[in-house]
C-alpha cells in the first residue's frame, strides 16, 4: 500500500525538497526536531499517520491539535511541515500528502540530531476528519504504570520491545514542569520537598529549584535527557539506570523486569537501540495509514480541501 518510489514520476525531488526545508528550519529553531518527533507520534497514535493532528480548528470544528495533550506541541514543529509543504506545492502542486511530509520531516530531523537513518515508504493520504474527541485514550500519559503502558501499546499492535525502543525518543527534547511536578513536590503527601525515591536526589533538588515558579509560569520546562538533551543517542537508557529519568513513565521502565531488561540492553549497546528504534519507527510510520479514497492530498496541511469559508 505504501511504496518507496511512490512519487518517482509525479515529484521526483520530494525527499530533497523536504530535507532542505526542515534542515533550514532546525538550524534557525533548535526545538523543531524533538517537537516534530512528538508531533509525528501524536499523529500516528490517533487514527494513524494521516496528518489529522495538523488541521486547525475553525468555527465548524474543534480539531485534534486543540486537545489538552497536544497544546504543548511546539509551533516550530508545525512550521517545519508547512515550510516543506509550501516548497512542494511550488515544485509539484497537489501531489505530496501532508502525512508523507510529516513522516519524511521526522526522519530527516532525527538524523540531524545524530539518530539513525531509515527509509520511509510513501503514499499516505491525509485524513478527512480531525476532532478533539478522537484523541481520547489514544495517547499514553506520564502517570501510567508499566502494565498500563504495555497494554496501551499492545492494543495498537506494538510489542514491549518496540515500546521501549520508541520511548528512547525521550533522549531529546523537554517536558514542562507540570508533567513531573508530582514526583518532586509533596510526593505522597510527604511534605513540600519530598520527592519520588526512584529519582536521583540531586536531580530532584535541581528540578525543585528549576520548577519552583512553574505555577505562575507554565512555560518552565526541563530536558528529558539531562546529559545529552539535543543528541539522539542511548543516554536516555543510561540515565534510567541511575535514577535520572524525568517523567514517572520513564523511570518506571526500570521498575518492571520486562522493560528493565530492555533498558539495560539499550544502555549497554547503542547499536541495538538504533536497530530496534529504526524498525519500530518504520512500523509507527505505517500505523493506520490511509490510501486511495480513504483520504485526500491536502493542498494546505491545516485545512481540508473541501473547506470553504
Ligand atoms: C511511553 C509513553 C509516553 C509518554 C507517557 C510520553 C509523554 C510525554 C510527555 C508528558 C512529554 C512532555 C511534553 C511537554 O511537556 O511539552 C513528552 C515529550 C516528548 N515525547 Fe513522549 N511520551 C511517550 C512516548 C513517546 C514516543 C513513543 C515518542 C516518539 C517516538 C515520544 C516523543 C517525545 C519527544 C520527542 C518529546 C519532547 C518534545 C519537545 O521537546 O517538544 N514520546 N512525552
Ligand atoms: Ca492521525
Ligand atoms: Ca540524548
Amino acid at each position: 500500500r505504501l511504496y518507496s518510489n511512490y512519487y518517482a514520476r509525479s515529484c521526483p525531488n520530494v525527499e530533497s525538497i523536504v530535507r532542505d526545508a526542515v534542515v533550514n528550519k532546525q538550524l534557525s529553531a533548535q526545538t523543531t526536531a524533538a517537537g516534530t518527533l512528538r508531533l509525528f507520534f501524536h499523529d500516528c497514535f490517533v487514527g494513524g499517520c494521516d496528518a489529522s493532528v495538523l488541521v486547525s480548528s475553525s468555527r465548524f470544528l474543534r480539531a485534534e491539535r486543540d486537545a489538552d495533550i497536544n497544546l504543548s506541541l511546539p509551533g516550530d514543529a508545525f512550521d517545519a511541515v508547512v515550510r516543506a509543504k509550501t516548497n512542494l506545492e511550488l515544485a509539484c502542486p497537489a501531489t505530496v500528502s501532508c502525512a508523507d511530509v510529516l513522516a519524511l520531516a521526522t526522519r530527516d530531523l532525527l538524523t540531524m540530531l545524530g539518530g539513525p537513518f531509515y527509509r520511509v515508504r510513501l503514499g499516505r493520504r491525509d485524513s478527512l476528519s480531525s476532532s478533539v474527541a478522537s484523541v481520547a485514550d489514544n495517547l499514553p500519559l506520564p502517570n501510567m504504570s508499566v502494565p498500563q503502558l504495555i497494554k496501551h501499546f499492545q492494543d495498537k499492535g506494538f510489542r514491549v520491545r518496540e515500546m521501549v525502543a520508541l520511548t528512547g525518543a525521550h533522549t531529546v527534547g523537554f517536558s514542562h514542569c507540570k508533567e513531573f511536578a508530582s514526583r518532586i513536590y509533596n510526593y505522597n503527601n510527604g511534605g513540600p520537598t519530598s520527592f519520588d525515591p526512584s529519582m536521583n536526589p540531586r536531580l530532584a533538588q535541581g528540578l525543585q529549584s528549576a520548577c519552583r515558579n512553574h505555577d505562575k509560569d507554565p512555560t518552565i520546562s526541563a530536558f528529558n535527557d539531562i546529559m545529552t538533551p539535543s543528541k539522539f543517542d542511548n543516554m536516555y537508557f543510561k540515565n534510567l539506570e541511575r535514577g535520572l529519568g524525568l517523567l514517572a513513565s520513564d523511570q518506571a521502565l526500570m521498575a518492571d523486569p520486562r522493560t528493565a531488561a530492555l533498558v539495560r540492553e539499550y544502555a549497554a549497546n547503542e547499536t541495538a537501540f538504533f536497530n530496534d528504534f529504526v524498525l519500530a519507527m518504520q512500523k509507527l510510520s505505517e500505523y493506520g495509514v490511509k490510501t486511495g479514497s480513504q483520504g485526500e492530498v491536502r493542498r494546505r496541511c491545516d485545512v481540508f480541501n473541501n473547506f470553504s469559508l
